[in-house]
């Protein structure tokens, strides 16, 4: 029986170093703000914003919803970010994805101010993560595994890591962290020719797939820790994994669930992303 890896642990951890850093910010006269630009009304976008709400609350950021509606044109959407880049009581910018198909999400990668852009759809930032520049800002959920790795002491230097899933959002940026804390970073996909074999000899596996209790019990290597990123709906339509965790637990040496594992740790990395922004433009960079 190994280890449950709890996102509620990690957030209790990140919270108290935030909540300092968030009153030093108002002692020198900054009140740190989060804005999110939400399209419609996406039961997945509202769960998250729910979450990013009482996270931000939590820690004692400020925390506007800008809702526009499903059928918004592009201008008036890329006119919306441009006012948010404008705002100085801004701080931090989320624009809630994916957006509507008639909207074109590249454009808004370009316009989003690049300090502002906690959540990495510029390109800006994604440089910056390929580059292991250390001033930009990985999307959360990546950045929420590294966290939870950490507060666990599973030190990735070394090992063999295998990251199923090859996304913008998780895969691809996962890896480059991995990489920056010098793994030995596998990424499969839908291409990959032996995915159980690849899967079983990683000593950590991160599933990112987008399919619902795909890893079983023959994809994990014993004593691995296995991490869940899925976000899915069984057929019951309750959340789940990538990850089968019934099958999968008893052989691993840590394990994250789906619910209350990396996904209840997204919204502290927002939020921390968010101090960072507001650290950085009212200068008070952190040393
Ligand atoms: N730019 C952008 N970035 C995102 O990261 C993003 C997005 N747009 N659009 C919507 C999706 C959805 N998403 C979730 C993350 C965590 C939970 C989460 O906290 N799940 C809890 C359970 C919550 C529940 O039970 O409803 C858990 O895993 O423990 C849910 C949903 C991030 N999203």
């Amino acid at each position: 029986m190994g280890t449950v890896m709890l996102g509620t642990e990690v957030a209790k951890a990140m919270k108290e170093r935030l909540i300092q850093r968030t009153e030093a910010l108002k002692e020198r006269g900054t009140e740190p703000k989060l804005a999110i630009l939400r399209v419609g009304a996406r039961p997945d976008d509202l769960s998250y914003e729910r979450g990013a709400k009482k996270r931000m609350e939590l820690t004692g950021i400020g925390c506007q919803v800008v809702e526009l509606p499903e059928d918004v044109s592009q201008r008036e959407l890329e006119e919306s970010l441009k006012s948010l880049n404008r705002d100085s009581s801004v701080h931090g910018i989320l624009v809630l994805r994916p957006l509507p198909r008639h909207l074109d999400e590249e454009p808004l990668t370009r316009i989003i101010d690049p300090v502002k852009d906690v959540d990495c759809m510029s390109p800006v930032n994604i440089a910056k993560i390929f580059s292991g520049d250390a001033s930009g800002y990985a999307p959360c959920t990546p950045e929420a595994v590294m966290e939870m790795l950490d507060h666990y002491g599973i030190d990735p230097k070394g090992k063999k890591v295998t990251v199923i899933g090859r996304s913008m959002v998780v895969g691809k940026p996962l890896a480059m962290l991995l990489l920056g804390r010098h793994a030995t970073v596998t990424i499969c996909h839908t291409r990959t020719a032996d995915l159980a074999a690849t899967c079983r000899d990683a000593e950590i596996l991160v599933a990112a797939a987008g399919k619902a209790k795909m890893v079983g019990a023959s994809m994990a290597g014993e004593g691995a820790v296995v991490v869940d990123v899925g976000i899915n709906m069984d057929p019951e339509g309750n959340l789940c994994g990538d990850v089968d965790f019934e099958a999968v637990e008893p052989k691993a040496s840590f394990t994250s669930p789906v619910p209350r594992g990396v996904g209840s740790v997204t919204t502290s990395v927002l939020a921390q992303h968010v101090v960072r922004a507001a650290e950085t433009l009212s200068g008070q960079k952190r040393v």
